[in-house]
């Protein structure tokens, strides 16, 4: 697999950093993620392929062990509010002088510097102070964050992973490694990099909820069915929105212009009525192989089952039985394998990691009895 080889060690936190060592390590990278001690459940859904060390970074040992690891490895990727590295006494200074090549992945919401800095938040507060999710959310509601998808995850785990897979590659040439501050206000808005630049194209000079790809147009929205499933439309082009027109039956020149802003109510209204008429699967029946860009808006559970997505794989089931999206993209050579075993148990693999990077077993006892980690089996638990 592509990262096969590299070595990251992630510091257990919550979304954003999880899902960042994910894609690390379904694209090959080994990925041990150090866990605090004295904690019964991992916050971690998203540790497939992931090997898991408890430690406390709180007692000097620890941390010691922390830096023999960072040593011997890649990638540090650290989730926590600025400067509690630094008072751990692991922050980008210590640990790029042991090792020069480290790559220091540093994911918070608002970045290493900066008066929010040290503030807690979450998605929403970065998606928030990123401008983005102002334009966000229909006409008559307030601005509506979509779950936690823009700030934690695109603009911040997937955006981390591509900033280390960057660092990586530069490495090649300079032999060294260096600090990634990763913002999740940047990350969504640079995501959002469009909204920025289509403001001179009249997308978005309406007020929100009233714009051509806000739900303001009604040939780009969702719309309920006879039974009470949705379709979605994404008709813009001419050529589509008639293909559009002929799926839904109607008479064109019965209808208003489609660019008619003025009339976009009224034929939002008379596709509203019209698609109420039949069932997703008629509807579907219809338009699936046109252009009409209509396409039925699936629940989790029927992805997988879609003929589409069945054709292709798109939807995996781990030995667990639970299914999850494939990673993506699809490398034609190098393809990602993500593992199918179930998540690690905290501190699973404690003792393994600590040999593997020249612990003797009597050093690891000591450590154990210290406090300093713990090494624990299902059979314990
Ligand atoms: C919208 C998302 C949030 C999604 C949350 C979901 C993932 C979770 C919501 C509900 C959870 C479930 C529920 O609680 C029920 C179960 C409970 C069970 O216990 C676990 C399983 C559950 C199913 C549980 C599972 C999940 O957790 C939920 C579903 C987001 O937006 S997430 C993005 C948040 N923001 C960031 O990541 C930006 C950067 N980070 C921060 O700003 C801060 O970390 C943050 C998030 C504000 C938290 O601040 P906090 O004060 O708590 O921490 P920090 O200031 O970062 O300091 C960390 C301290 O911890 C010490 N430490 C760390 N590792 C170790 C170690 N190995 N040993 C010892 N000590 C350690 C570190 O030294 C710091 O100590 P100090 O504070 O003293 O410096």
């Amino acid at each position: 697999m592509a990262l096969a080889g590299v070595r990251v060690i992630e510091l257990a936190g919550l979304a954003p950093a999880p899902f960042c060592g994910m894609v690390l390590a379904d694209f090959g990278a080994r990925v041990i993620r150090v866990d605090r001690t004295r904690t019964t459940m991992a916050m971690d859904v998203q540790a497939r392929g992931k090997l898991s060390v408890a430690l406390n970074l709180k007692k000097p040992e620890g941390a010691a062990v922390l830096r023999k690891l960072c040593l011997k490895s890649d990638v540090v990727l650290e989730p926590f509010r600025k400067g509690v590295m630094e008072k751990l006494g692991l922050g980008p200074e210590e640990l790029l002088k042991e090792n020069p090549r480290l790559i220091y992945a540093r994911l918070t919401g608002f970045g290493q510097s900066g008066s929010f800095a040290t503030a807690a938040g979450h998605d929403i507060n970065y998606l928030a102070m990123s401008g983005l999710l102002s334009k966000l959310g229909r006409s008559s509601e307030n601005p509506y964050a979509p779950l936690n998808l823009v700030a934690d995850f695109a603009g911040g785990g997937l955006l981390c992973a591509m900033g280390i897979v960057l660092a990586l590659y530069e490495r090649t040439r300079s032999g060294r490694g260096q600090v990634i501050d990763a913002s999740m206000v940047e990350g969504a808005a640079y995501v959002g990099s469009f909204i920025w630049k289509s403001q001179n194209l009249g997308l978005w000079n309406r007020p929100r909820g009233h714009n051509l790809l806000d739900s303001g147009a009604p040939f780009y929205e969702t719309y309920e069915t006879a039974d009470g499933k949705h379709m979605a439309v994404g008709a813009i082009e001419p050529q589509f929105y008639n293909e559009l027109i002929k799926g839904l039956g109607l008479d064109p020149t019965e209808l208003p212009l489609q660019m008619s802003v003025s009339d976009w109510p009224e034929l939002k209204r008379i596709f509203t009525e019209t698609f109420a008429s039949k069932t997703q699967a008629e509807w579907s029946k219809i338009f699936d192989g046109t252009d009409a860009c209509v396409t039925p808006v699936l629940s989790l559970e029927e992805v997988s089952s879609h003929p589409h997505n069945r054709e292709r794989g798109s939807f995996i089931k781990d030995a667990q039985g639970e299914v999850s999206p494939r990673p993506a993209p699809l490398l034609s050579r190098t393809p990602a394998s993500p593992s199918s075993s179930r998540d690690p148990f905290i501190g699973e693999h404690t003792r393994t990691v600590l040999a593997e990077y020249g612990y003797s077993s009597a050093q690891i006892d000591s450590l154990l009895s210290a406090g300093v980690i713990e090494c624990k089996s299902k059979s314990r638990l």
